[in-house]
C-alpha cells in the first residue's frame, strides 16, 4: 500500500525505525502519548499494513492486573522504501527514533540519508535522531554509518542540523502473543534518558513526556549496560545451563540468584568507585533489589533464549560482561563472579526453534579453535592471563556438571 503524506494539522511527526518490541511497546509508545504522529519504519510488511489499516494498537502493562493503554495516531512505511521515506522527509518532523538491534542498525544509514539529503534540498531545519539500542554509543555508530552515505555537502548540512544523542534504553518487553499481531506486553518500569548535550532545537519543538534529559549520560548507560543486562545475560546463561526456560525459572533457583546478586555487586563497586557522587552505594543497593524484583516479575514469560541472544555480540569488549570485568580489572576489583557469568555465556547453545546463529558460530569456533584461543581473541587478554584461565576452568567445570 503507497504511503500518503500524514499532514495533520498542528502535529509533529516522529519517524521510528522497527516496529518491533521495544519500537511499539516503548519508544513508539511514549512518541505518541507525548502528541506526536509516530511513522514506524519496519520491513515486515504484516506489520506496516496492520499499522496503517488500524492505525492505534494496545500495550498491555504486566503487573498482575488488566492494564492497557492505547496508542493512536500511527502509521507505517517500508524502511527500504526509499520514496515513502522521501514524503515524510518533507513532513512536520522532529525526532528520528531506531529500535532494530545493534547488528541492523547500519542498515539504516540509507533510509536516514534519504531524509537528511531531503532536507537538505528543501531548506529543512534540525531534526535529532537519537538510537534506542542495547550498545554503548548506538547513535555514533549510526552517525558514522551515515557519513559513508552522504557527500560532502550533504554531511555539512547534517553536521550543522541533525542531533545525535545517545540514550540509555531501559524497558522489558518480551515477546507477546495476542489475537492482534500490533499489541505488546511490557513490564510497567520504563526508563529512557537522553542525552541533553547533544539535542537540536527543532521546529516543531516538543518537550517528550517520558524521555528523560540528562547531561551525564555515561553514568546511566553504564549503570544500565553493566547492572541490568549484566545481571539479565548471566541469569539466562546459568538458567540455559540448568534447563530453565525462562527467566522468572532461573532467577527463583537460589543458587542462580545468589550468583546473579554476587555478579551485580562485583560490577556495582566498579560502577561506584566510577561514577560516584552520581550515584551512592545505598542508591545502588535499591537499584540492584530492583532489577532483581524485575527479573521475578511472574507475569512476563521472558525466555531465556531470547534474553541470551547473539552472544557474541554480548561477548564483546565495552558490552554487559566484558564492560564491568575491564572496570574491575582497571581499579583491581573482584570479578570472579562475573568471569563465571562469562563462562557460562560461552556454553549457550539453544536448539530447536530457539536456535541462535551466533551461539552455533561461536560453538563452532570453540570447538575448531579451542577454548583459551576464542576467549583470548574476544577478551583481547594473552593466553597466560589470571582472567583467562580462570574462564577457561569455569568452561571446563560447567561444561561437565
Ligand atoms: N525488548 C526489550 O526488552 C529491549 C530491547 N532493547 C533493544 O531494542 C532493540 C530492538 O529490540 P526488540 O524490539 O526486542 O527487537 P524486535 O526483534 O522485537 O524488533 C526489531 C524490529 O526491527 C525490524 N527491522 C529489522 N530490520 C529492519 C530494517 N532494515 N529497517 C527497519 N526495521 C527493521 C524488525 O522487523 C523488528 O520489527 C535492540 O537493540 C534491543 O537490544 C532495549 C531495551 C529493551
Ligand atoms: O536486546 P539484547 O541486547 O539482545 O538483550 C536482551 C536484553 O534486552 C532487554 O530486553 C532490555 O534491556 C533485556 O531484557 C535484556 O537484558
Amino acid at each position: 500500500m503507497p504511503y500518503e503524506a500524514v499532514s495533520l494539522p498542528g502535529k509533529p511527526i516522529a519517524i521510528q525505525f522497527g516496529a518491533g518490541n521495544i519500537g511499539r511497546g516503548f519508544i513508539g509508545a511514549v512518541l505518541s502519548q507525548a502528541g506526536f504522529h509516530v511513522v514506524f519504519a519496519d520491513v515486515q510488511e504484516k506489520i506496516v499494513n496492520a499499522l496503517n489499516e488500524t492505525g492505534r494498537y494496545d500495550v498491555h502493562i504486566l503487573n498482575g492486573e488488566t492494564q492497557i493503554e492505547t496508542i493512536e495516531s500511527v502509521s507505517a512505511v517500508t524502511s527500504t522504501d526509499l520514496k515513502a521515506i522521501e514524503t515524510i522527509a518533507r513532513e512536520p518532523l522532529s525526532i528520528i527514533t531506531t529500535a532494530v538491534g545493534p547488528n541492523i542498525l547500519p542498515r539504516l544509514a540509507k533510509p536516514i540519508a534519504q531524509i537528511i539529503r531531503t532536507r537538505m534540498e528543501e531548506g529543512m531545519g534540525p531534526i535529532n535522531i537519537v538510537a534506542c539500542e542495547n550498545l554503548q554509543n548506538a547513535t555514533d555508530k549510526l552517525r558514522e554509518a551515515l557519513e559513508s552515505e552522504l557527500n560532502d555537502k550533504e554531511r555539512v548540512y547534517m553536521q550543522d542540523n541533525i542531533g545525535f544523542a545517545i540514550c540509555s534504553v531501559d524497558r522489558i518487553v518480551p515477546p507477546f502473543s495476542s489475537d492482534n499481531i500490533l499489541d505488546v506486553g511490557v513490564e510497567p518500569f520504563f526508563e529512557w534518558t537522553v542525552d541533553s548535550n547533544s539535542l537540536k532545537k527543532t521546529d516543531p519543538d516538543v518537550v517528550i513526556n517520558g524521555m528523560h534529559t540528562t547531561n551525564n549520560l555515561d553514568a546511566y548507560v553504564q549503570r544500565k549496560l553493566f547492572t541490568l543486562n549484566t545481571g539479565h545475560a548471566i541469569t539466562a546463561y546459568l538458567g540455559f545451563l540448568d534447563k530453565k526456560d525462562t527467566i522468572l525459572d532461573a532467577i527463583s533457583d537460589d543458587s542462580i540468584r545468589t550468583t546473579v546478586t554476587q555478579a551485580l555487586h562485583e560490577s556495582g563497586a566498579a560502577l561506584l568507585a566510577k561514577h560516584h557522587p552520581f550515584f551512592s552505594q545505598e542508591q545502588h543497593e535499591e537499584y540492584i533489589k530492583k532489577i532483581l524484583k524485575r527479573f521475578s516479575n511472574h507475569n512476563l514469560k521472558d525466555e531465556v533464549s531470547r534474553v541470551g541472544r547473539e552472544p557474541l555480540r554480548k561477548l564483546r569488549q565495552g558490552d554487559r560482561l566484558l564492560g564491568p570485568v575491564e572496570m574491575c580489572r582497571e581499579r583491581n576489583l573482584g570479578h570472579d563472579t562475573l568471569l563465571l557469568g562469562i563462562a557460562a555465556a560461552l556454553l549457550f547453545h539453544p536448539t530447536g526453534v530457539h536456535e541462535d546463529q551466533e551461539a552455533n558460530e561461536m560453538q563452532d569456533r570453540i570447538q575448531q579453535e579451542g577454548i583459551e584461543k576464542v576467549v583470548s581473541d574476544l577478551t583481547g587478554w594473552e593466553k597466560d592471563d589470571e582472567d583467562l584461565q580462570k574462564i577457561t576452568r569455569e568452561y571446563s567445570r560447567l561444561k561437565s556438571a
